[in-house]
């Protein structure tokens, strides 16, 4: 019989199938014996891991499965689970061992150590966005770098900051004020003003001069998040050849344009001050606010060790951020952005593509972490009718019905602002988890547990927060568990919204005072009312906790409202 007497469908379909027989007749034995040779290569990790809780997974995906559906759907079962075991619990994706820490104790030994500093896998996914900045580079050049940094969010450095923060604050309520009445979500406004008060601060440009906005840069920042979260759960999103071929990597790069163009536009504009001879912040301060709130000398001696509570830190236990100001020579005093420019003039100390990839970092852990803050805050003080009665009487103790603009000595009296902001980032801390590679095995405190080498460690700050033997009646949101005589005892490990140790948030204090300032101007002019309870939050566990539903509040003017 010839070729052309056979039907094309009868040629066709043995050929298609035998191909597909081959395929996955190779597919397979490779899956199988890729299974083996990590079976056999990790069984060191293997065998430490058997020993500990966690829910049971499937061979080759582990747990895979638990990551599945939307952040909510996820943060809910991974918490779900864990309430099953006591302190400690592992989780298997794939071939990567998660394993998420509860206990304080457990959480010092990583925390506090110089050797366990190295972020985990997971963190390459920033890259692309923010380089090797202090988030995520390691070894000698974080070392370097956070020595260079640390010193620019001094507290000195910060009260230089008090002027601007007022500014923008009053920005914000100014456009806040259109919604009085209508529902709408206060996270977008949230993260415009922090993106502002960034720039017209730590960076030191004008928001005016920047013809892209605050808010473009915002909503393009949360887009990434997303992005990176699909890809810190889904596994086949992982490998890079993958993820470009999906619409998200072309996503990826038009987000990724508008974010770097805003702050390679921030640095063109710092340097051309910088060379013109101009240091410090180029943002405007109209005369009248410059004139109300000029600094005053009893602001300066205020004692380190009162900052210290203030701050929401223990007495005694200082780090990179609390040197004494003797210890800060008068050079080092400059604002982030002044001093990266300076630094790069000596040429040795960090490159222009280093000073990038830090204001990268800072412009996103400077922003996002503040709005998902100050969103909770508000939601919260809707939530709670009486909290809010409570914090607008010391707000009228302190201001009464003057419009003047806050100082930093009022910030040190806005003690029961204080404590209910520390409470709100205690039950929904804005990095809910923090992540490490271990190098080494570690044994742990809180049983009889021993961690491998090779996996990723996950201090669970969420859960930590949440403890019964460390807070009554841990659910429930009440600012009193920072009254003093409440912290004193408490592990220090027990409360760590900006992590702790040597890779704690250098942002820490900076966040505490613009927060304070902000927050207080809105509470100034506003009730803020919901028709959600708490118990209607739907925590979303992305990179920064989040409402899946939006922070939805409505506002309500107050009688002696602050005038603009
Ligand atoms: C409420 C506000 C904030 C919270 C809750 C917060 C929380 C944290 C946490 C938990 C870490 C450790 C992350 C990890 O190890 O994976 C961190 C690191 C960091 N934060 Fe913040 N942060 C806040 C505000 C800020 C601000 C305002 C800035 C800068 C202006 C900032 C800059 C940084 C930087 C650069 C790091 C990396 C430090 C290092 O690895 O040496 N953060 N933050």
């Amino acid at each position: 019989m010839s070729v052309e007497a056979i039907p094309p469908d009868v040629i066709s379909k043995p050929t298609f199938s035998s191909a597909g027989n081959v395929f996955y007749g190779l597919l397979v034995p490779a899956v199988i014996l890729w299974y083996i040779y990590w079976k056999l290569s990790r069984r060191h990790m293997i065998k430490l891991a058997d020993k500990l809780p966690g829910p049971k997974g499937w061979p080759i995906i582990g747990n895979a499965l638990e990551f599945r559906g939307s952040a909510h759907e996820m943060f809910s079962r991974l918490y779900k689970h864990s309430e099953a075991v006591d302190s400690i619990m592992k989780v298997w994706v794939g071939h990567k061992l998660l394993i998420f820490l509860t206990d304080p104790r457990d959480a010092e030994i990583i925390l506090s150590s110089h050797v366990h500093i190295d972020k985990s896998n997971e963190y390459r996914l920033f890259e692309p966005w923010l380089g090797n900045g202090l988030l995520i580079s390691t070894g000698q050049k974080w070392k370097a770098h956070r020595k260079l940094i640390a010193p620019t969010f001094h507290l000195n450095v910060l009260k230089g900051f008090i002027e601007l923060f007022n500014v923008n604050s009053r920005a914000t309520v100014e456009k806040m004020r259109k919604e009085a009445g209508k529902t709408f979500d206060c996270h977008d406004y949230m993260s415009e003003a922090t993106v502002e008060i960034l720039l017209e601060t730590a960076m030191g440009v004008s928001k005016k001069t920047q013809d892209q906005s605050g808010y473009d840069y915002a909503m393009a920042v949360m887009k990434m998040c997303d992005i990176l979260h699909l890809r810190h759960t889904k596994i086949w999103m992982k490998p890079d050849w993958i993820f470009k071929l999906t619409k998200y990597g072309g996503m990826q790069h038009k987000l990724l344009n508008t974010i770097h163009s805003l702050t390679r536009k921030v640095i063109k504009s710092k340097m051309e001050a910088w060379t013109k001879g101009i240091r410090g912040s180029v943002a405007e301060v109209p005369d009248d606010l410059r004139i109300k709130s000029g600094f005053k000398k009893e602001d300066n001696q205020v004692k380190s060790v009162v900052e210290g509570v203030s701050f929401g830190q223990s007495v005694g236990l200082k780090d990179d951020l609390d040197v004494d100001d003797n210890d800060v020579g008068e050079k080092k005093r400059l604002a982030f952005l002044d001093l990266m420019i300076e630094a790069s003039q000596n040429g040795v100390v960090i490159t222009s593509e280093e000073i990038r990839e830090q204001v990268d970092t800072i412009m996103f852990e400077g922003h996002d972490t503040t709005a998902a803050g100050s969103s909770f805050f508000l939601s919260l003080m809707a939530a709670h009718p009486e909290i809010q009665e409570r914090l607008i009487r010391e707000m009228d103790e302190i201001f009464g019905d003057s419009d003047r603009p806050a100082t930093f000595a009022d910030t040190l009296e806005m003690k029961y602002l204080e404590r209910c902001l520390l409470e709100a980032l205690r039950l929904y801390p804005p990095v809910p988890i923090i992540a490490r590679q271990l190098k080494e095995n570690v044994k742990l405190a809180s049983g009889d547990y021993e961690l491998p080498a090779g996996c990723t460690v996950v201090i669970a700050t969420v859960k930590i927060h949440r403890r019964e033997d460390i807070y009554e009646n841990p659910t429930k949101y009440n600012p009193d568990n920072f009254l003093p005589e409440r912290t004193a005892n408490r592990h220090y490990y027990g409360f760590i919204p900006f992590s702790a140790g040597p890779r704690s948030c250098v942002g820490r204090k900076y966040a505490m005072l613009k927060l304070k300032v902000l927050l207080s101007t809105i509470m100034r002019n506003f009730r803020i009312r919901s028709h959600l309870s708490e118990r209607d939050f739907k925590l979303q566990g992305d990179i920064i906790l989040k409402r899946e539903e939006g922070f939805q509040v409505r506002l309500e003017p107050r009688k002696h409202a602050v005038k603009i």
